[in-house]
């Protein structure tokens, strides 16, 4: 599989003091839904926009397709901001139409690809209609079909998902995973983990600027976690099992569960527990090690923090 995109020791700064970004390499291969995570203010956004050439970098190099950035490299990567850009006084099938002439589009070709944009998010019966009365997910929806319209074979969504209803935020997941199934290339930037982990083939995690891991998602996992998690629920509070305990290592409780930390593949934790609480234990689950456990091993931050 191909490289779409190579950045090698990508060097950003706002001001000369302080770097944002700080010699960053990152590789995003062809037809990967890759999930690039960090804490608020890692450089997320400053890095899509040195991708994308909006903002110039002070070291480093880009390359699109095995070529240096230029205009007809631009041309094949769609861009969905995190703020919305849509023109409220003009319909959505106007909206549309004015980024795919941004890109170049015109007659019958322009025409097919507004279709092709606005039944793919779902909002074709809907065209005619102003943005202004979108509830937000739709708007949502509107602001991808603009960034799609000219069929890019990248396409960048910057946190597509925030502040929309749970139908809206299936839908435009069901989208993104078509749209890379018909062979398009994602990036795709979120603070829900439970989304990266269910749509991303890849992810990469910075943080301070700097890329603190990337890779297949399972091969991120599995590299990066030690530990998996037991939750326990047993006849009595936490307070009765105190000698017991002590032979584990309590990450909290929330009675009645108490979360435990194991070694990734220790067998013998199941009849370590038997010999402890014998008959009191009630239920017990075993939580694989996932990509929470992962950023907050790299980060020392929750995402959502
Ligand atoms: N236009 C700007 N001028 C000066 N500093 C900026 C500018 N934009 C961002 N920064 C700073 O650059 C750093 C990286 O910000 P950036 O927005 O890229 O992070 P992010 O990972 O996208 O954050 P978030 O998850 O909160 O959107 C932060 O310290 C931020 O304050």
């Amino acid at each position: 599989m191909g490289t779409v995109f190579a950045g090698k020791e990508i060097e950003f700064s706002y001001n000369q003091k302080k770097p944002v970004l700080n010699r960053l390499s990152l590789s995003i291969g062809e037809k990967q839904i890759f999930g690039l995570l960090g804490p608020n203010g890692a450089g997320k956004s400053t890095l899509t926009k040195v991708m994308l050439g909006l903002d110039k970098p002070r070291g480093g190099t880009i390359q699109w397709f095995n070529e240096r950035l230029n205009a007809s490299t631009n041309k094949r990567v769609g861009y969905v901001p995190q703020d919305l850009a849509l023109m409220y006084d003009l319909s959505a099938y106007d909206n549309v139409m004015f980024f795919g002439k941004l890109y170049g589009l015109k007659g019958e070709k322009l025409k097919k690809q507004i279709q092709f944009a606005l039944e793919f998010v779902g909002l074709w019966e809907e065209r005619a209609q102003k943005p202004k009365k979108f509830s937000g997910g739709m708007k949502r929806r509107l602001n991808i079909a603009c960034g799609i319209v000219h069929n890019p074979d990248v396409i960048i969504l910057d946190e597509p998902t925030v502040g929309v209803d749970p139908q809206s935020r299936n839908r435009i997941l069901d989208a993104i995973l078509e749209l890379n199934q018909l062979g398009t290339t994602v990036v795709y930037i979120s603070h829900y983990m439970e989304e990266v982990e269910k749509i991303c083939t890849h992810v990469g995690i910075i943080d301070k600027g700097r890329l603190l891991c990337q890779g297949e998602l399972g091969d991120i996992i599995e590299e990066f976690t030690d530990e998996a998690v037991i939750r326990l629920e047993l006849q009595k509070k936490k307070a009765h099992y105190a000698q017991q305990l002590k032979s584990f290592t309590v990450l909290d409780a929330e009675e009645p569960y108490i979360h435990l930390s194991v070694p990734k593949h220790d067998v013998h934790f199941i009849s370590r527990i038997k010999e402890a609480f014998g008959d009191d234990v009630k239920s017990f689950q075993y939580v694989s090690p996932n990509l929470e456990q992962v950023f907050f091993k790299l980060t020392q931050k929750n995402l959502r923090d």
